[in-house]
């Protein structure tokens, strides 16, 4: 047997002649060697030899290692997920999104040029990564470019790559997406580990629960998020999981809305509304839920693990960029509960929030 291979040459003397000799002697499929897997194939006379990337093995390795202990703190993986990739595979920006509708698509991570970027709404048509959403496709996408795109992360020129994210049923629910001017890393790699990102972020992301019919509820045509009816389904399955799981409950209303309207007219309210919403989204993790209550109340159904989550925090960082991107003194005040202060009891938990919410904003 004659053994050509440039990666096989390389390899040291010793070790050459080990896998050699594995070659020949057909009773172990598998050799671990200079930390390479070499896997055979056999086809009637002939063997074929794979070796698995060292490298593909070790950044596979260093992906699970960097994810896993953020996802186990409460990270959202799409807002993660970004830093992470271009950290270990050297690209210059990645971004993370999540569908949030037919025309929509929150920016839930964006790493660039060695730093976070602040999560926005992005319009899906706009992006590169509508292709994507249009069928049901786990085939990651390539793109090569050399002028401006209509893709407002883009620049000028260069290379992006795209995965969808699906969840169990196969649902595109987002899509992860790397790119730079000069690509430094392979692309088979960089690919390899886009996929395998998307993979445990659809497996991360929550089950539809099995034992219920599936149901729809309305949307509100403004924010497109879930309404009251929603909110009541959600509240009764929360108690009904009380006291294995412990929620916390969020009102939420936005401070002077009738003086913006008055004072800026209707459609700034509703751009504020909508920006709001767009906002409170992305503080969401997968199990978060999210409503619009009223007309300038939302609320947010949490999942409690071992503690609460710093929702307290996350709504002041809301209110100083609401008030940064607008150029407007903004503020939204809230109510929060815990379903175990009111023993399981859905509406209690309503009234208890509802309480706390009045006692905030007298407060302002
Ligand atoms: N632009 C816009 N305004 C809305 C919408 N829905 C409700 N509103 C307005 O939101 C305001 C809510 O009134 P209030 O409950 O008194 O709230 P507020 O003016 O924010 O006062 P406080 O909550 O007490 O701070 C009303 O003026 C409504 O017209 C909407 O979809 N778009």
């Amino acid at each position: 047997m004659q053994w050509t291979n440039p990666a096989f040459d390389a390899l040291p003397k010793d070790d050459r002649h080990q896998v050699e000799h594995w070659g020949q002697d057909e009773s172990a499929g598998i050799l671990i060697c200079a930390g390479t897997l070499f896997e055979r194939l056999i086809a009637g006379d002939h063997t074929l030899v794979i070796a698995s990337g060292h490298r593909a093995a070790q950044q596979q390795r260093q992906l699970m290692q960097a994810l896993i202990p953020q996802l186990q703190q409460g990270a959202n993986p799409f807002f993660a997920l970004p830093k992470i990739l271009c950290e270990l595979l050297g690209w210059n920006s990645s971004a993370a999104c999540t569908r949030l509708n037919t025309e929509q698509i929150a920016l839930v991570g964006h790493w660039h040029n060695q730093a976070q970027h602040s999560p926005r709404t992005l319009e899906l048509s706009a992006s590169l990564a509508a292709p994507l959403y249009a069928g049901h496709t786990s085939t990651p996408q390539v793109q090569e470019w050399n002028q401006t795109t209509t893709d407002p992360l883009l620049p000028e020129k260069g290379i992006w790559l795209g995965q969808s994210v699906q969840d169990a049923e196969g649902t595109i629910v987002g899509h992860l997406a790397l790119w730079d001017t000069e690509p430094q890393t392979s692309l088979a790699d960089s690919i390899h580990l886009l996929q395998l990102s998307a993979d445990l972020v659809g497996a991360w992301l929550p089950p539809k629960p099995a034992d219920e019919e599936p149901q729809t509820f309305s949307t509100d045509p403004l924010t497109h998020l879930l309404q009251r009816d929603a909110l009541d389904h959600a509240l009764i399955r929360s108690e009904k999981q009380h006291p294995e799981h412990d929620y916390l409950l969020a009102l939420i209303d936005i401070d002077g809305l009738s003086q913006i309207n008055h004072e800026l007219g209707q459609q700034e309210g509703d751009r504020i509304l909508c920006t709001f919403a767009a906002k409170l989204q992305q503080i969401c993790r997968p199990n978060d839920q999210i409503f619009r209550f009223g007309g300038d109340e939302f609320v947010l159904l949490i999942p409690v693990g071992k503690q609460p989550p710093p929702l307290a925090k996350r709504l002041d960082q809301i209110n100083r960029s609401m008030a940064e991107q607008l150029k407007l003194p903004f503020h939204a005040s809230a109510g929060l509960a815990l379903m175990s202060e009111v023993h399981g009891n859905s509406d209690e938990l309503m009234l208890l929030t509802n309480s706390r919410l009045q006692q905030t904003k007298a407060q302002n």
